[in-house]
């Protein structure tokens, strides 16, 4: 550990510690010249490119095909190219939480508000929300300093019935984990893998814990089920009244209820527990409400009322705090005496909790996880994702780093010192909560999370860190949330459709990272954030080439170079090294070698749906076609969907769209390889079929064809629910078929 030699206030002999330490990653250097290599390839493949198009050389001439392929591939070339800026410098940070107490003490470490945004109770089972908000109040972190907050833009008594259940639950819960030093604070997951409790089961205290966990959930999902809570519970608190026959999601009065913490006999005492508020802000069909990022300043308001945090974590509702301690070591961040006062975020990874063996559909990112967005911090900063995230109030709200004041954690407003009744403060708050409250003021724009974009998260992000924060991205051993993945591809896609759209529409706004973050961050982190921000852009030339690769090859057009000319040389070698490379990144970042085949499929996949209409979206938003909206990712799966994720078989079982596409172009990818494997049979004699002029193609259509195995496995050989309906294949093989027939009108 290093020490500065700098001597604590207060004539303290002790040298102060570091909070956290800072590593680089190792094998940087070789990587670097690896990329250099992989670098000369690309300027070559381009050269050759360029030289065919200017020359007529090769006998392509000037087709559109040519010119298309050499589009695509400047783009490809032009994306690994940014992608590298994640991978020159990697920066892993080591925070010290056992100093973290002792050179502080309770009373001098900073109060936490948590905030837990939902939105719908059907979409986001209330059983899982109180779990990440129990979890959350369970937190190894004083008490009397942390608060947690659940916003509720689905605006329902469900929901609300569903938390304050939960606070009597709490009760137990809290002292429970704290006495018996638990890890995994999550009730639902404690139960469920009781590994961790091995030691406590025998014993009374575990099994009526489990009873009473078990009872909550019950009661909750009774409720939720009927859909109303019954008048007897009704009467039982007076929060209830907010709610009448009138009040639906999209209209209603602001309601805030602070069930824990207040000061009336309704709430309950909040000795040792944390204060738990529940706010749904005002909605009127006629007031835009801006999704989460609205939620989020409210929240950032009506907290400000209540406990004031000067630190904030946001979670979202799914993402259960799976570690005792995190609070702990993101404080570290903050309040390391050097370097902590320049820190306006601390993001952790987003891990999942229900990932199978080989990660069917992708959703694990552990080369996002353990490089890339460490890579970003290498640059200076890192992403806000949206969750898992440690922000400073101040920066949160809009503050420039130049106007920061190293923080006096200790300052903030007690609790115990506000006079104000429980009534009193939740009358204060209501009209921070209200659709009008922001008319004319900077919110969203200046102040809190920005509007207007689908993706709040990587924009706010990106904003702070041009007003001259830092940002860290810290990635601990033991998963600090597990949130839930979709395991449905309906879900999945839909979700990415938004990511794509959202991220590109930074690009393409005024926040594009190279103007707007010109001057303002270094070029390697304008370059980082730029990965995300084309995702979706990138689908364009993965189309072009998917569409144009098995039409050439039946065709009979090369499209590569052919040996023994020795310009086949660098992209065998771009597309070798890339893809081994790729390979033993992958696996090095703990993943699995089949999950990450099933990872190109799945890129293989999104890229020509998902992405393809979010980029749709983002053009269309930019002509004013249409407007911003937020598509809730569905939580709540059906048992029979579940079994087959489980068991890593593709469920499509619908005629949706984007399954047709995915279809028709497998198909034609399996048209164009078996035209060409026939050729290359036929035509043995005249020439080996490894300097065959269709060769390299014939060998892309074929790895094409087998990442697309589970797409024919539907279409033709599985009858199951989940199999791809008769109307897709007739769809698809129309499609395939004509774009067969048109494309000697094309090439
Ligand atoms: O009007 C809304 C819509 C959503 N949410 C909440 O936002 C969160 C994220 O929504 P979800 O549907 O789960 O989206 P994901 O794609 O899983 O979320 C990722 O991507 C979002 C941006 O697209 C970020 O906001 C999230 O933090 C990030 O985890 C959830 O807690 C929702 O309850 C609201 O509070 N109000
Ligand atoms: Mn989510």
């Amino acid at each position: 550990m290093r020490r500065v030699g700098k001597k604590r206030e207060g004539g303290d002999e002790e040298e102060a510690c570091l909070l956290f330490e800072t590593k680089q990653a190792k094998w940087r250097g070789a990587y670097k010249v690896f990329s250099c290599t992989i670098f000369a390839g690309i300027c070559m493949i381009w050269w050759y490119r360029i030289r065919k198009m200017t020359s007529g050389a090769g006998g392509g001439g000037r087709s559109w095909v040519d010119i298309g392929v050499m589009w695509s591939e400047i783009c490809f070339g032009m994306f690994w190219i940014l992608t590298q800026s994640l991978r020159w410098t990697i920066l892993h940070h080591f925070p010290y939480k056992h100093i973290l107490f002792h050179r502080y003490g309770e009373e001098r470490l900073p109060g936490v508000d948590i905030f837990v945004c939902t939105a719908d109770p059907m979409l986001e089972p209330p059983s899982m929300v109180v779990n990440t908000v129990l979890s959350a109040m369970s937190y190894n972190y004083p008490s009397q300093k942390l608060s947690v907050y659940l916003s509720d833009d689905g605006g329902s008594e469900l929901t609300f019935y569903a938390i304050l259940r939960a606070s009597l639950f709490s009760e137990h819960w809290v002292p429970f984990c704290k006495r018996f030093n638990i890890q995994t604070r999550s009730p639902e997951a404690y139960f469920s893998h009781p590994s961790e409790g091995a030691m406590l089961q025998n014993g009374q205290q575990w099994s009526s814990m489990k009873k009473l966990y078990e009872d909550m959930i019950r009661e909750i999902e009774s409720v939720v089920e009927k859909g109303k809570v019954p008048d007897s519970v009704r009467n039982q608190h007076s929060g209830f009244s907010e709610w009448n026959d009138k009040t639906t999601k999209q209209n209603h009065q602001p309601i805030v209820q602070i069930i824990i913490g207040g000061r009336d006999t309704n709430a309950i005492d909040g000795d040792g527990l944390p204060t738990l508020v529940y706010m749904a802000r005002e909605k009127r069909p006629n007031f835009p409400h801006h999704f989460k990022a609205g939620a989020m300043n409210a929240l950032i308001r009506v907290s400000s009322e209540i406990s004031n945090g000067p630190i904030i974590l946001n979670l979202d509702c799914d993402m259960c705090p799976n570690s005792a301690d995190t609070i702990q070591e993101a404080l570290c961040f903050f309040m390391d005496e050097t370097r902590g006062h320049h820190i306006a975020y601390v993001q952790f990874p987003q891990n999942f909790k229900n990932i199978t063996k080989n990660d069917l559909f992708s959703n694990s990112f552990p080369v996002i996880n353990e490089i890339e967005l460490a890579g970003l911090c290498g640059n200076g900063g890192t992403m806000y994702c949206g969750t898992g995230c440690f922000h400073r109030r101040e920066s949160l709200s809009g503050m420039y780093f130049k106007d920061y004041h190293k923080a006096k954690w200790d300052n903030t407003r007690p609790k115990t010192q506000d006079k104000r009744t429980s009534a009193e403060l939740i009358e204060a708050t209501k009209p921070l909560a209200s659709c009008t409250y922001e008319k004319g003021t900077q919110w969203g724009k200046e102040m809190g999370l920005v509007y207007g974009m689908p993706a709040e998260d990587a924009v706010t992000g990106l904003v702070i860190s041009c007003r001259g924060w830092k940002s860290i991205y810290y990635n601990p051993e033991r998963k600090a949330f597990l949130g839930l993945a979709p395991t449905n591809l309906d879900v999945l896609l839909v979700q990415h459709k938004r990511w794509g759209h959202g991220l590109s529409q930074i690009f393409f706004s005024k926040y594009c990272p190279f103007f707007y973050g010109y001057n303002k961050l270094s070029l390697g982190l304008q370059m980082g954030y730029c990965v995300y921000f084309l995702w979706a852009f990138m689908s364009l030339p993965t189309l072009h080439y998917l569409v144009v690769l098995p039409i050439s090859t039946l065709r009979g057009i090369p499209l590569f170079p052919q040996l023994p000319s020795p310009w086949i040389v660098p992209f065998l070698y771009a597309f070798l090294a890339n893809n081994a490379y790729s390979f033993l990144e992958y696996v090095s970042c703990g993943g699995k070698c089949k999950a990450w085949w099933n990872q190109q499929r799945m890129t293989l996949f999104l890229r020509t749906t998902s992405y393809v209409f979010g980029f749709i979206d983002t053009i269309s938003m930019n002509l004013n076609l249409s407007q911003t909206k937020f598509d809730v990712t569905d939580k709540a799966v059906s048992q029979e969907t579940l079994d087959y994720y489980e068991r890593e078989v593709f469920y499509f079982g619908s005629s949706s769209f984007l399954f047709t596409i995915i279809a028709t172009l497998a198909l034609l990818n399996l048209f164009g390889a078996v035209w060409g494997i026939k050729r290359l049979i036929l035509e043995a004699s005249s020439s080996s079929w490894w300097s065959h002029h269709l060769g390299l193609q014939i060998v892309l259509c074929v790895l094409i064809v087998l990442l697309n195995k589970p797409v024919y496995e539907a279409l033709f050989i599985r009858t199951d629910k989940g199999s791809l309906p008769l109307q897709v294949l007739l769809k698809s093989v129309a499609l395939a078929s004509l774009a067969c027939f048109l494309a000697p009108f094309i090439c």
